[in-house]
């Protein structure tokens, strides 16, 4: 049997490998158009495989011989070559070497955290260096270097050319910031500046990043993940912070952060944003990670280190400070500036440089906002039938950022030059500051659109009710992911609350498959029918059962494994999208469905395209299932209950407590962006990125190409004059021919790394548009008044780059962090002087050396033993907390998440009254029945039950209590005892 698999997989590479030849084949153009040469150097760079490790000439000669690299992204079996490959290892691996390489993987984000720091890669720009030398001009020992290297080299990220000589290939390549090496060893905390409009050290921000925060954050999973274990979560007091370390010191503090620990223990667990496993790795519980990166619990820890200085501190240019100590430095400011780039430059996938980080290739290119432009009549199915609206049609891009997706969909299906108006207008409701952004990014690229009403920006919070009551669409576009399911469940029942009965709601995220077939809404078998016979299977349309054939894994497995990253570095608790994504995840289809059907939509289609993991979903509204007492609650035949968002909740509202959490979480005013766009796609942009579309087609109408058919079933709404005088669109005007890349795989030396001036605009757009004059908001007819009253825009970012990074700050927070940890709590807020830096790391101040110096400081520390992370395994543990830890590990955790209210499960839809087209336990028809009276069980929304049936002594209050002592009895085998409160009585 395992030979007629493995000679299956060996089949399915060998024909993967006919394909990639014959598409590379026919990929030589003799004369490649611009458009060719964009596309070639944007596969060149991101598509590549690994380079052969028999392959003896360098990757770049690679490239520039043949001027062109390995298949586009559209090329065929792409991820069944990966997914083939990466079973075939699995399934010829000794088990035992399998587990190996998945338990002790974590060196490999070592090693690579040591490669960015120390620069290696732009010390190998030229060729192959001899690691005595690269020793030499990155101050590491040459002996530990070599190590590190060569387990990179193994994993084909480097190449080691020759004995102790290393080059860098396609891969690491990426990481070179385009800098010369001696302005990186001087100025390293500039490393992830912008050149220009080069965006080449994103790749570098982006892995320091994976390799710092998120390496050590999942290292919590574990400690995070057990329902209740938001209690032992370390608090974040200074002393805690600066030690990045657990301290166990929990609701003990008197500034705001008690209340959030005393929320935690009240809360549904699960859900809370900040006590995630990234804050136990820092030890900084009721902090988010956002707001830990903007220095929230360093202002003292920083202005210390601050006065300690060497008499800079005028020097310092701190940006956020440097006001002579009086305003805080924040030491962490290094990493916000390079979580800034890092999401800047590979966030925004399918972005010129092709959101290179975040998934595979075919993923990104569909992930864009264009591929929503994919008529559901085109050959893949992708998207959204816009077409079939009627003229007029009000479009509401919801949480839309700065309108990236209505700009694509209004150059498809907007008509600014119809007599009278026509096609459709678009509502894009976003936060203040975004609102602020995304009304400046349009002015300057199509004022036409927001100066006819086309395009309206709106601020609205999207917990409140929604003001846009005729929509014809909402669109959900990368929102929901950010949200635990009790958030999401909200944000949609504002939607259902102001849907009318012909409004569609797309959903646009990732649908991540079973890791086995799965017949969910396929509509192929029939369920029970609540005992009362058998019925088909509701069906959503578009949903598939399986990724690929057997002998592949259903999900394509390793081929599909970004997609499974995302999702877990969002449960890490620094997800992408970090003001709000503590604790969000990507879902399936059965998690999509029934929490839109628990918020009164019902889904009704799934499009991807073929390969990609990124959906489009489309609902349509339903009757929304009510638990019984909230119906009481709402009175007067509403068929919508009080949701627990408004502010006169009142402490009766059992989510205030997780508002209030969730707001210390995400209301950063300063920088609410981070996740979303900053800039805003051209058309020209648009049809360089996706003129080509899936399958060769162009994805919407330009040109000579007419636009799909438009149903014209209501009056042109636009009747001003003013609005009628006929304009060249800024959407016909063809777009200016792409400049040839360059090839990003050969290293450019590049001379200065300042800034360059800012250019005026070339494209026929730019220069139109920038000269347009400017008319304000309030001069523009509102489509429909918000209840969101605009709020004044927010100080300035710490991002903006008139903060420049204090070098000193950084390196004075990492100092201050390897003393911390080597104190005692009690002395960790005494002042103390700031340590010597490292002989090699004096001239240098390479941002991470600080780091590598707390490392070997910490290691030299560490026989004096202090307050050490929490870990799972205590060095002495009491016989019956290790039986109470594996009691507990046999509970079921389902069971526990459920009780907690943190999921919303298929049996808490039905619990509520409602159905769940569930493969084989549930039926789909009759959704209407979702409102049946006379139903007494909780539901979907209750998610304060379990307090609630404590309170009233009620039956489940034995198991919460059994919880909570399993809890307490864990909580021994993972925090210091002293740390630990109740839990040291599981050391009787
Ligand atoms: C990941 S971005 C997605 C942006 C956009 N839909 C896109 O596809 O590019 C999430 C957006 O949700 C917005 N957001 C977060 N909380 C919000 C709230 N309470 N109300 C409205 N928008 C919110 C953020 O500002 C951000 O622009």
């Amino acid at each position: 049997m395992t030979f007629a698999v493995l000679r299956a997989l060996h089949t399915l590479l060998g024909d993967a490998l006919n394909d990639i030849e014959a598409v590379y084949a026919s990929a030589q153009p003799q004369n490649p158009s611009p458009t060719h040469r964009k596309t070639n150097s944007f596969s060149r760079v991101y598509a590549s495989p690994p380079p052969s490790p028999s392959s003896s000439s360098t990757a770049t000669s690679n490239f520039s011989a043949s001027g062109l690299d390995f298949p586009s992204l559209d090329a065929p079996d792409k991820s069944h070559r990966c997914g083939g490959g990466g079973q075939m290892a699995a399934t010829v691996q000794v088990p035992f070497l399998t587990l190996c390489d998945a338990s002790m993987g974590y060196h490999l984000p070592s090693c690579l955290r040591v490669l960015e720091a120390a620069h290696v890669v732009e010390v190998l720009r030229d060729g192959p260096v001899h690691v005595k030398e690269i020793a030499a001009r990155t101050g590491i020992e040459q002996a530990k270097l070599a190590h590190v290297l060569r387990l990179l080299a193994t994993h084909h990220i480097l190449r080691e050319a020759a004995p102790d000589v290393f080059a860098a290939n396609r891969i690491s390549s990426l990481i070179d910031s385009g800098k010369p090496l001696r302005d990186l060893l001087a100025n390293p905390e500039r490393k992830y500046e912008s050149i220009g409009d080069s965006d080449a050290s994103a790749v570098a921000a982006f892995v320091g990043l994976c390799t710092d925060e998120l390496f050590k954050s999942s290292a919590y999973l574990t400690e995070a993940i057990f329902p209740g274990n938001a209690r032992l979560c370390p608090a974040s007091t200074p002393s805690s912070l600066s030690a990045g370390s657990s301290t166990g010191d929990s609701g003990t503090s008197s500034n705001s952060l008690s209340k959030s620990t005393n929320n935690a223990a009240s809360t549904p667990t699960g859900s809370d944003p900040t006590r995630a496993p990234f804050n136990y790795a820092f030890g900084c519980g009721g902090v988010g990670y956002f707001a830990w990166l903007e220095g929230e619990g360093w202002a003292e820890e920083g202005r210390r280190a601050e006065d300690e200085g060497n008499g800079e501190k005028s020097k310092a240019g701190s940006g956020g400070g440097g006001g002579g100590g009086k305003t805080p430095t924040n030491p962490n400011r290094f990493r916000l500036e390079r979580f800034g780039k890092a999401m800047a430059g590979t966030g925004e996938l399918g972005g010129a440089r092709g959101g290179v980080a975040w998934c595979v290739p075919a993923l990104c290119y569909l992930f864009s906002p264009g591929s929503l432009l994919f008529r559901i009549t085109d050959d893949h199915g992708i998207g959204f039938d816009w077409a079939s609206l009627p003229r007029g049609s009000v479009v509401v891009d919801v949480g839309g950022g700065i309108g990236s997706t209505s700009m694509l969909l209004a150059s498809a299906y907007a008509d600014v030059d119809a007599e009278g108006g026509g096609g459709l207008r678009f509502v894009i409701q976003d936060r203040p500051v975004v609102v602020e952004m995304g009304e400046k990014a349009w002015r300057a690229k199509c004022p036409e659109l927001l100066d006819t009403g086309i395009v309206r920006f709106q601020v609205h919070d999207f917990f409140t009710p929604q003001p846009v009551t005729d929509a014809a669409v909402f669109i959900l576009r990368v929102v929901l992911h950010d949200w635990p399911d009790a958030f999401a469940q909200r944000i949609l029942l504002r939607l259902r609350e102001a849907a009318a009965p012909h409004t569609k709601l797309v959903l646009a995220d990732f649908v991540l498959p079973l890791a086995c077939v799965d017949d969910f809404g396929v509509g192929e078998g029939e369920v029970e029918k609540g005992g009362q016979g058998r019925e088909q299977e509701s069906q959503v349309e578009g949903a598939e059962k399986m990724l690929a054939p057997a002998p592949l894994l259903a999900n394509l497995g390793k081929a599909s494994a970004n997609a499974y990253w995302m999702d877990l570095t969002k449960l890490t608790g620094v997800g992408i999208k970090m003001q709000v994504t503590f604790n969000g995840q990507e879902r399936t289809l059965r998690e999509i469905v029934a929490l839109a059907l628990s918020a009164g939509w019902k889904v009704v289609r799934v499009t991807k395209a073929p390969g990609s993991l990124f959906g489009h979903i489309v609902a349509v509204p339903v009757a929304v299932p009510v638990p019984p007492q909230r119906r009481a609650r709402a009175g007067s035949g509403s068929a919508f209950f009080d949701v627990g968002m408004s502010a006169a909740g009142g402490a009766e509202n059992a989510e205030t407590g997780e508002m209030e959490m969730v707001e210390r979480a995400s209301s950063r005013c300063g920088t609410p962006t981070f996740g979303s766009r900053v800039d805003l796609p051209s058309v020209a942009e648009a049809r360089a990125r996706f003129g080509g579309g899936i399958g060769g087609r162009r994805p919407f109408a330009t040109g000579s190409r007419a636009p799909p058919p438009v149903p014209l079933k209501q009056a042109p709404l636009l009747t001003s004059p003013a609005l009628r005088k006929k304009k060249p669109s800024p959407l016909s005007v063809a777009p200016p021919p792409l400049a040839p890349s360059p090839n990003p795989s050969s290293y450019r030396p590049v001379t200065s790394p300042r800034p360059q001036p800012a250019q005026q605009p070339t494209s026929p757009i730019a220069r139109r548009t920038s000269q347009a004059p400017l008319r304000t908001q309030s001069q523009q007819q509102p489509l429909a008044p918000s209840p969101v009253p605009r709020q004044a825009p927010p100080p300035p970012s710490p991002m903006s780059p008139r903060n420049p990074l204090s070098r000193r700050s950084s390196y004075a927070h990492l100092s201050q962090t390897a003393q911390s940890q080597s104190q005692p709590p009690s002395q960790a807020s005494t002042p103390t002087p700031t340590p010597q830096p490292h002989p090699l790391n004096t001239l240098r101040h390479v941002p991470s050396s600080p780091v590598l110096k707390q490392t070997q400081h910490q290691h030299h520390q560490h026989s004096h033993s202090q307050p050490s992370p929490p870990s799972p395994v205590p060095s002495r543990i009491p016989a019956l907390t290790r039986r109470a830890s594996h009691a507990q590990l046999q509970l079921p955790q389902t069971e526990l998440r459920k009780r907690s209210g943190s999921i919303i499960t298929p049996s808490m839809v039905r619990a509520a009254g409602g159905e769940v087209p569930a493969a084989g336990n549930a039926h789909g028809h009759g959704l209407g029945s979702l409102l049946l009276p006379g139903r007494t069980s909780g539901g979907a929304l209750d998610f304060g039950a379990r307090r609630r049936r404590r309170e009233n002594g009620d039956g489940d209050s034995e198991s919460a209590d059994v919880e909570d002592e399993l809890v307490s009895r864990r909580a021994s085998s993972i925090l210091p005892p002293r740390a630990v409160g109740a839990g040291s009585r599981g050391a009787d």
